[in-house]
């Protein structure tokens, strides 16, 4: 069982209150104030530390049912290597808020024998099982990527704001078996179109997702018995480092369908992490919708991406330092001359 700490409620009353007395109309900054107020209990200060160390994680693994996809699984590897070249969607939007971006394998089907030994420190396994007939993962598994997770949440405790990415073809599938087996829903409603299946595409993998929940049916109620029957090493990774960071107290911006899914079982595993947590944006993956509404979170920008690789989620770091700055620096009305 994990201790989860709550955010600062002292801090969040004293943010409110002098959001409440700011030079403008009660409540006028809407959606701003409630993030401000949030930053504030995370970081336990007011105004809340500003957000100049933004990391993001890509946890990069291979998935049993990368023919669900339209693209081969190849592509997971040859990611790695762009992300380390520092030329992937996410590495050029990090770049624009001054984000540092680290790629985990925790179960990419390579060998990786020239990435830096950082990289692969924690894998747990090549690629996973074909989830619709086998289980994804072995036993034991899924519980050393969830530790393996912890450690990464644990090199990066020192960040301001952490955010999870993704890298790994056919992890659509997986999500929305993970999200669907999670909320008791039918594959029919979570299967999405991923990097762009055409129709017939979308009904094998809806037929897949089905056939995975099918065989897993009565043995998934336990997070990690979920994640080893229909998860992958890289989601069950993302768990651990969702709520590693909520235990050292570290706020987290979720990115797409990838992020949800693992945030589903997280707060599974560990009831009340999601209060650390605010949803970066919404993604076009039906799953993802679904995650965010069972955990309360409204997304903050809704750009119809569906990249994933936490591109979506560091879009959202100026609106947290826009609620940082109007905490910090805007005059009160007690000033008024
Ligand atoms: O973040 C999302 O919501 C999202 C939606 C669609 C695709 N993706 C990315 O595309 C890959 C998975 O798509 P697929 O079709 O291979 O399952 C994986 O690398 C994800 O990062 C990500
Ligand atoms: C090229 C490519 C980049 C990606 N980044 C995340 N998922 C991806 C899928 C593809 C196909």
């Amino acid at each position: 069982m994990f201790d989860v700490p709550v955010p600062d409620p002292a801090a969040r009353a004293a943010a409110q209150e002098r959001l409440d007395g700011l030079v403008k109309p009660l409540g006028a900054l809407g959606r701003l104030e409630e993030i401000a107020a949030w930053l504030a209990a995370a970081h336990g200060s007011v105004p809340p530390r500003p957000l100049d160390d933004v990391r993001v994680v890509v946890f990069a693994g291979d998935h049993g049912v990368s023919a669900l996809s339209a693209y081969p699984r190849e592509v997971t590897a040859a990611m790695v290597r762009v992300f380390l070249a520092g030329k992937s969607g996410v590495n050029v939007l990090a770049a624009q808020v001054g984000a540092r971006v680290r790629v985990a394998d925790l179960g990419v089907d390579w060998d990786g024998a020239d990435v830096p030994e950082s990289v692969t420190a924690h894998k747990i396994r090549r690629g996973s099982g074909s989830i619709d007939v086998e289980d994804a993962l072995e036993p034991g598994e899924a519980r050393a990527a969830f530790e393996a997770g912890r450690a990464i949440a644990r090199e990066e405790a020192d960040a301001d704001v952490l955010i999870p990415g993704d890298m790994g073809i056919g992890n659509t599938a997986m999500c929305a078996a993970l999200v669907a087996a999670s909320l008791g829903l039918p594959a029919a409603e979570v299967v999405g179109t991923g990097t762009g299946v055409d129709e017939s595409g979308l009904e094998r993998k809806t037929a897949a997702v089905a056939a995975a929940l099918a065989r897993t049916e009565g043995r998934v109620e336990d997070p990690f018995e979920r994640l080893t029957a229909l998860g992958s090493a890289c989601v069950a990774a993302t768990a651990g480092f969702l709520v590693e960071a909520a235990l050292r107290r570290i706020p987290v911006l979720l990115d797409g369908v990838f992020s949800g899914a693992a945030a589903l079982v997280a707060r599974d595993i560990a009831p009340g992490v999601e209060q650390w947590w605010l949803a970066g944006h919404r993604s076009t993956e039906p799953s993802q919708a679904f995650a965010l509404k069972a955990l309360g979170l409204e997304p903050i920008l809704d750009f119809g991406l569906r990249l994933g690789e936490g591109s979506g989620a560091v879009q959202a770091v100026p609106t947290l330092r826009a609620a940082r700055a109007i905490i910090a620096d805007m005059g009160l009305l007690a000033d008024l001359a």
